[in-house]
């Protein structure tokens, strides 16, 4: 196997258990080095839990993450940071610094480091640099976050509902930033908005109770197990050259979960 043919980050049987229930439950997974990856599901599935096994911010009950081959668990910390960054849920720095300061915490040491400002300048975020990070709204932090994550160019980028404080116009912006950027890198993006994953992410990841349950591209769209996962009905609306979904809640309560 060449080593550009050696995924950029595997699982192989990824299990973690929370209060006896497997949370993640025995998940196998290829992601290559370039490409842009929506994880969906719903509440609860295991997306946040699975992409912190992926980051190593979790320790799994059984299973391995490899990162270029090599496993994860016994990797120095810091060849992880080099390798992979994260954007969680939500990030409360212990100290309220300025919002330069913050991004040139994290692009220190970094080789390819731009200074702090001219990150904040592109990423149209100039106006926030002398600000308190407590003073920001939480969309403001997210695209903050989101400027600081990219300028470190890391090879994978985990990224845990980014866009969920974020306004209509920023949360386009940042899904087009993100699939751009699987042109080049790994991007791997959990996400609630199905109809965003199916036209921005070649390739949706459907996890169910920890599980598996579709992979795959925009031909998931038609898939009736996306209606049994969600339980719901989707209405497949053609909006050329798009397929939107609209839900419908069952008349019955005849899913299964
Ligand atoms: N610290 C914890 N202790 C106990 N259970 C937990 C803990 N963290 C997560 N869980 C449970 O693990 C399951 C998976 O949670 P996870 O946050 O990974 O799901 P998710 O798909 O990201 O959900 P959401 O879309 O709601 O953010 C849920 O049932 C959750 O209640």
């Amino acid at each position: 196997m060449t080593t550009a043919s050696v995924p950029r980050l595997q699982a192989h049987g990824l299990t973690l258990r929370r209060r006896g229930r497997a949370v993640v439950d025995g998940v196998d997974l290829a992601l290559p080095a370039r490409g842009a990856v929506a994880l969906v599901g719903p509440n609860g599935a295991g997306k946040s839990t699975l992409l912190s096994l992926l980051a190593g911010l979790l320790a799994p009950h059984a299973g391995r993450v490899l990162l270029d081959g090599a496993d994860l668990a016994s990797m120095p910390v810091a060849r992880r940071a080099q390798a992979m960054g994260f954007m969680p849920q939500h990030f409360a720095p212990h100290w309220d610094l300025r919002v330069d300061e913050l991004v040139a915490m994290r692009l220190q040491g970094q080789q390819a480091a731009r200074d702090a400002g001219a990150v904040l300048q592109q990423a149209g975020l100039a106006a926030f640099a002398a600000r308190h990070w407590s003073t920001l709204s939480g969309g403001e932090q997210a695209r903050a976050l989101l400027a600081t994550v990219l300028a470190t160019d890391p090879p994978a980028l985990l990224a845990d509902e980014p866009g969920a404080a974020l306004d209509v116009r920023h949360r386009l912006a940042l899904v087009e930033a993100l699939a751009a950027r699987g042109r080049e890198r790994l991007v791997v993006v959990a996400m609630h908005d199905l109809d965003l994953a199916f036209q921005h992410f070649a390739r949706v990841i459907v996890l169910d109770r920890g599980r598996i349950a579709l992979d795959g591209g925009a031909e998931l769209l038609h898939a009736p197990a996306l209606d049994a996962v969600f339980g719901v009905h989707f209405e497949r609306v053609a909006v050329p050259p798009h397929t939107l979904l609209r839900a419908h809640r069952l008349q019955r309560a005849d899913h299964a979960h």
